[in-house]
């Protein structure tokens, strides 16, 4: 290769693990090297609020804004995101290229002197950022207290031994591609505590009919996770999903066979709509839009006042 694949990611440990996870599988794909590749870290606006709720600080996008503008300057080649903080519009001449294999989707639990969250003692504080954990906790804990707990999964562990909480919740994905999934202490049912749309998958985003790089990163797609990441982020778009919209969205597939559930909560876990759909591979996309429909439909317009946008 003449000029080298800048792959344009943020800095945190995972972003950069989630990066050479991609360089590494173009590497096996197109048997190129190390050297063919350069990964350039960029600062989003996202890693630099550490106080408050991201559905404060402006909602999904803070994570990837810079990176897009970085792709549509031509400044980097490829994107490597988590797809669960994505913003459900792609901006005009960018698009989502190609996903990784899934990992798993599920929440843990990380206790301090509890492992489960069962167990907790009456009132315990628990760290979380996320509008969604929050409102899944506060139905099966609404004694617990809630507080805000940002930073990357080292910050948190240490928030957490020094006692600021008593617990907090990750994705195991994140955890397992940190090589730290021990210090989970209970993960949580999927059913039961379903994950953000998007969440394990990583996403690959190019600029729009790049003649380079789409070859070059379709070879690294995995068709079954693209099929539900699309589902999954039609379901998110129909509800106007941003930060603030406690949301969850699980499809699966198996062969030809799509599955998927959906569910939106009020924020302090209240009120809940769930619905659970089942039929053919390609109907996902439409599946996922009507349930979404529906859900909306069912939970009626108040159930959305106050906190949708
Ligand atoms: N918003 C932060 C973020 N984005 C993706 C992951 C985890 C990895 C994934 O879901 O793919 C995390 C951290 C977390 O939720 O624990």
């Amino acid at each position: 290769m003449t000029q080298p694949i800048r792959i344009g990611t943020r800095g945190s440990r995972l972003a950069l693990a989630q990066a050479e996870e991609v360089r590494a599988r173009l590497m096996a794909a197109h048997g190129l090297r190390e050297e063919d590749f350069a990964i350039t870290v960029l600062s989003t606006s996202g890693d630099r609020i550490q106080d408050r709720a991201l559905s404060e600080a402006g909602g999904k996008g803070l994570f990837t804004k810079e990176i897009e503008e970085a792709l549509l300057d031509g400044r980097v080649d490829l994107a490597v995101h988590s797809s669960k903080d994505m913003a459900t519009r792609v901006p005009d001449g960018l698009a989502l290229a190609a996903y990784l294999p899934r990992e798993d989707v599920r929440d843990v639990f990380i206790g301090r002197s509890v492992s489960r969250i069962a167990d907790l003692p009456h009132g315990a504080r628990v760290g979380s950022a996320s509008l969604r954990r929050q409102a899944l906790l506060r139905r099966i804990r609404p004694d617990l207290e809630l507080v805000i707990f940002r930073g990357n999964v080292q910050t948190r562990l240490a928030k957490l031994a020094a006692g600021e909480v008593e617990g907090t919740l990750l994705a195991l994905a994140g955890l397992k591609r940190l090589g730290d999934a021990e210090v989970a202490s209970e993960i949580l049912d999927s059913a039961s505590f379903p994950p953000a749309p998007g969440q394990g998958a990583i996403c690959i985003q190019i600029r729009d009919g790049d003649g380079r790089i789409a070859p070059l990163v379709a070879a690294v797609d995995h068709a079954d996770t693209h099929g539900v990441l699309a589902a999954e982020r039609a379901f998110l778009a129909v509800l106007d999903g941003s930060c603030r919209t406690p949301i969850a969205a699980h499809g699966t597939l198996k062969g030809d066979q799509f599955r998927f559930h959906g569910m939106i909560l009020t924020p302090d876990g209240a009120r809940m709509h769930e619905t659970h759909v089942e039929g053919s591979r390609a109907d996902a996309l439409r599946m996922a839009e009507d349930a979404a429909l529906r859900l909306v439909a069912e939970a009626g317009a108040e159930f959305f006042e106050g906190w949708r946008r």
